[in-house]
């Protein structure tokens, strides 16, 4: 089974590179990322790159209810 990886921040500077790189070494990619210091053109670049798809949320994990709405299972 392939591994799924999250990256938050991950169309910043440094979390495009990761997912660049995570990609390249044959790992499936979820970004989560509030672009609030970012543009979500970056995914199409990335996948571009890459020629492999990114999953893509946009919003912030310190918010409870959206985090629980993608991790349904975690814990309070
Ligand atoms: O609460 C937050 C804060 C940030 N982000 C996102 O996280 C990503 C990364 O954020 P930063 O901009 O803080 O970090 P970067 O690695 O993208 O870039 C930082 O490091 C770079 C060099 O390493 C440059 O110095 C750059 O100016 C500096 O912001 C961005 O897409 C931003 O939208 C969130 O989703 N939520």
């Amino acid at each position: 089974m392939m591994k799924k990886i999250l990256v938050t921040g991950g169309t910043g500077y440094i979390g495009s590179h990761t997912v660049v790189q995570l990609l390249q070494a044959g790992l499936e990619v979820c970004v989560i990322d509030n672009l609030c210091n970012s543009k979500v053109e970056v995914i199409d670049q990335i996948q571009k790159i890459t020629g492999k798809q990114v999953y893509f949320a946009k919003g912030d994990i310190r918010d409870r209810s959206y985090f629980k709405k993608y991790f349904p299972s975690s814990s309070d």
